[in-house]
């Protein structure tokens, strides 16, 4: 059946109020999501803050609850498993997560911090351990000394790197990135994102990579789902979603991002001109109406678009 497939996913976390903490109502931050991903692919997701990244991406593994929808795990449905298999599973999917500042505990040493899921998961000796986390951190480019020191000893790159040592250490298969490199500088940004390329191949790894910046994801993605309110507007190949975007949201995006190259400025600048006047005649009629039905309809064999029901 394949690697990650994500059917009909949806979370809705209740808003409580009013003197009793009664539910109000509901965010519906993920509200039908569906997707499959490879293995040894990437795949991007890609919104605005608070279109439901990374509520998905913490619904995979298990760190938010799932209000319905299934998840497949190399065929085994994760969303119903007993505690053993599910054991299983947090070994092999991991998470990076977007701020290595907060993410890696100030107090602990970088030994405690990369060797934490291996006390969790294995039974090593202490020497063990230490040759393990050793190794990890000559992987990601750090030096075995650094085992002793402290996150704030470290650059942002490098504590990003701390961070998939940390990630990697159980040897997944799966790695859902979220917002991995969004706190970092641009000059070091692209230095994680290239080493994160060149481990995938090493260590076998499939990705699945959160941002809300669709240069990032372009660098990254081999397959790109757009999420807007909870939904997709538009899933496809990175090809398919850069060289013909179909949904204005995505057109949008596109339109974007930053121009490298010099030859393409002209032809962007009249590209974003052509976006915005369709973006505010759509705007009313699409984005404005809650009540709007629509569904994702193929275009090709890989590609679908958000397009309004009839009728
Ligand atoms: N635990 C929670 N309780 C209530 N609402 C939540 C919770 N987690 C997320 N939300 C809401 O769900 C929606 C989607 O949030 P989510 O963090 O998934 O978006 P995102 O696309 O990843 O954006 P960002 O990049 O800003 O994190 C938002 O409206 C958010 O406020």
């Amino acid at each position: 059946m394949g690697f990650l497939k994500v059917e009909d996913l949806k979370v809705h976390f209740p808003i409580k109020g009013g003197l009793f903490g009664r539910t109000l109502g509901h965010v519906k931050a993920v509200d039908g999501v569906s997707f499959s991903l490879d293995k040894g692919k990437t795949y991007g997701l890609v919104g605005e803050s608070g279109s439901g990244k990374s509520t998905t991406g913490r619904a995979i593994i298990g760190l938010n609850h799932i209000t319905d929808g299934k998840i497949f795990f190399e065929d085994n449905e994760i969303t119903a498993t007993a505690r053993k298999a599910k054991s299983d599973i947090r070994k092999d999917i991991q998470m990076i997560f977007q701020d290595p500042y907060s993410s890696l505990n100030p107090k602990k040493r970088v030994l405690d911090i990369v060797a934490e899921p291996l006390r969790n998961f294995e039974s090593l000796s202490r020497k063990e351990e230490r040759i393990r986390v050793q190794e990890l951190l000559e992987l990601v480019g750090l030096s075995p000394e650094s085992i002793l020191k402290y996150p704030h000893e470290f650059s942002g790159g490098q504590r990003q790197r701390i961070g998939i040592a940390r990630a990697v250490a159980l040897k997944p298969k799966l790695i859902i990135a979220d917002e991995p490199v969004s706190a970092l500088d641009v000059s070091v940004q692209a230095q994680v994102l290239n080493f994160m390329k060149e481990i995938q191949g090493e260590l076998d790894l499939t990705y699945l990579f959160i941002s809300h910046d669709l240069g990032v994801i372009k660098h990254m993605c081999d397959h790109i789902g757009i999420m807007y309110k909870g939904r997709f507007v538009e899933e496809g190949t990175a090809k398919e979603i850069f060289n013909d975007p179909q949904h204005i949201y995505t057109k949008r995006l596109v339109a974007a991002i930053p121009d490298i190259d010099p030859r393409k400025r002209e032809e962007m600048k009249q590209f974003r001109q052509e976006v915005n006047t369709e973006y505010e005649q759509a705007y009313n009629d699409y984005f404005n109406e809650e009540g709007l039905a629509y569904s994702l309809k193929p275009i090709s064999d890989t590609h679908l678009v958000a397009l309004p029901e009839k009728g």
